[in-house]
């Protein structure tokens, strides 16, 4: 498979490094245009500059990690330098639609996808909208594409939104808790180092317990605050001080 990316920005070198370290996709291929030819380097993988050659390359598939708002523009000029209608294009551009993107690449099947950055260690949660024009090969070939870099959760196209606040902006919410979580166990007298070790563990197990059993979150919060005990106070305590409140307002904000 001969993969396109355009921007070895945060989420497109995320995108690229799980993809080379993935042994599942065979013979794979990936080009990078990008104005960063160290980076490309870096990651193990050709890059160019020049977007005439790059549109050249006779894609299967062609992944936009640009800045939302230069997205429509940036597929325009590579439809106009000679993309090949037969790449499959698959935007990771927050907000923008996919009717904007098809119509500047009307010969195109155009997907859209929210990423997240952990598809850096294949561990990514990753939002697909349907595509009512793809065919079923080319669903096929995206779907193993990106099922090699995490969960593909695929949504309709009017959830894109949201789901990508809840997969795409939620691992830096995540990071925000563990941080205060971090800092607390700090004043407390914790090694920071050791800290960190304890709060990455306690996530990464909390949500796979989570995927393996049948229970809700609210459920499973049930399973630790034993009567009258410790956990419950601190449960409390986040209540009090507007901790849901504040989650609710951070996926509500993110998503407007
Ligand atoms: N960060 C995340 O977690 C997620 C991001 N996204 C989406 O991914 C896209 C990129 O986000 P992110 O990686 O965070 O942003 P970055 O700013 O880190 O990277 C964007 C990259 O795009 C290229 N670029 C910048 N400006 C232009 C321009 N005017 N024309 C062409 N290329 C340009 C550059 O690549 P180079 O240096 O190689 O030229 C730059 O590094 C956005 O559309 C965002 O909505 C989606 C889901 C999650
Ligand atoms: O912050 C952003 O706009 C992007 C989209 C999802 C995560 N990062």
């Amino acid at each position: 498979m001969k993969v396109g990316i355009v921007g070895l920005g945060h989420m497109g070198s995320a995108l690229v490094k799980g993809m080379v370290k993935q042994d599942e996709l065979n013979d794979l291929q990936v080009i990078a245009l990008s104005s960063n030819a160290k980076k490309a380097d870096e990651l193990g993988i050709s890059g160019m500059s020049d977007k005439a050659t790059f549109a050249g390359q006779d894609f299967d598939i062609l992944m936009l990690t640009v800045p939302a708002k230069v997205t429509v523009s940036v597929l325009q000029g590579l439809v106009e330098a000679g993309l090949s209608k037969k790449t499959v294009v698959l935007s990771a551009a927050a907000g923008v639609a996919s009717d904007d993107l098809a119509a500047v690449a009307s010969g195109n099947t155009v997907f859209t996808f929210i990423p997240n950055i952990p598809v850096a260690v294949n561990a990514g949660t990753i939002a697909l909208a349907q595509s009512a024009q793809a065919s079923d090969e080319e669903k096929q070939s995206v779907h193993a594409l990106l099922a090699a870099l995490g969960d593909v959760v695929e949504v309709k196209p009017d959830q894109i939104g949201i789901a990508g606040v809840v997969g795409g902006c939620s691992p830096a919410f995540i990071d925000v808790l563990m941080d205060a979580m971090e800092d607390a166990a700090v004043s407390k007298g914790m090694d920071r180092t050791v800290a960190f070790d304890i709060i990455a563990s306690v996530v990464r197990g909390t949500a796979s317990l989570a995927q393996q059993s049948d229970l809700s979150f609210s459920d499973l919060k049930g399973q630790i605050t034993s009567p009258g005990g410790t956990t419950i106070k601190g449960v409390l305590a986040l209540e009090e001080n507007g901790f849901r409140h504040a989650v609710h307002q951070a996926i509500l904000s993110a998503n407007k």
